[in-house]
């Protein structure tokens, strides 16, 4: 399974703990990440990663046009909702087109949870 995984700055530490909660999960797909996001968990957990951009530069429409051209199955986004993004209409672009796509995509920890338990009840059935 391909997963996208981005973090605003505020949140990476949040992330970069989820995985490593979750790190036999992570290590058998293969994951994808907005460039800063990408760096903090190839340091911090060794896993493999394919870069885009930095959010801000273009990585959100990176990941949305993989997202529209199937190449991505699943998102953990942990957005930060309490601080302004100047790329904010990328942000929406990308929630938009996960709709538009019918991907999972979480924005925060409990729904990642969520999503985690059920793909690995769909792996298993
Ligand atoms: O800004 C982001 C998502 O909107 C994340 O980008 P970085 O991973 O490059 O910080």
């Amino acid at each position: 399974m391909k997963i996208a995984l981005i973090a605003h700055d505020k949140k990476k530490d949040d992330l970069l703990k989820f995985i490593r909660l979750h790190l036999e999960f992570f290590k058998d797909h293969e994951l994808f990440a907005t460039g800063t996001t990408g760096t903090r968990i190839i340091e911090h957990t060794g896993l493999e990663v394919n870069r885009c951009k930095s959010g801000p530069l273009g990585g959100d429409q990176e990941i949305g046009a993989m997202v529209a051209n199937g190449a991505i199955d699943t998102i953990i986004f942990f957005r930060d909702p309490l601080t302004a993004q100047p790329h904010e209409p990328d942000v929406s672009a990308l929630l938009r087109l996960s709709d538009v796509y019918d991907v999972p995509l979480a924005t925060n920890e409990g729904t990642a949870s969520a999503v985690l338990h059920y793909l690995n009840y769909k792996d298993r059935a």
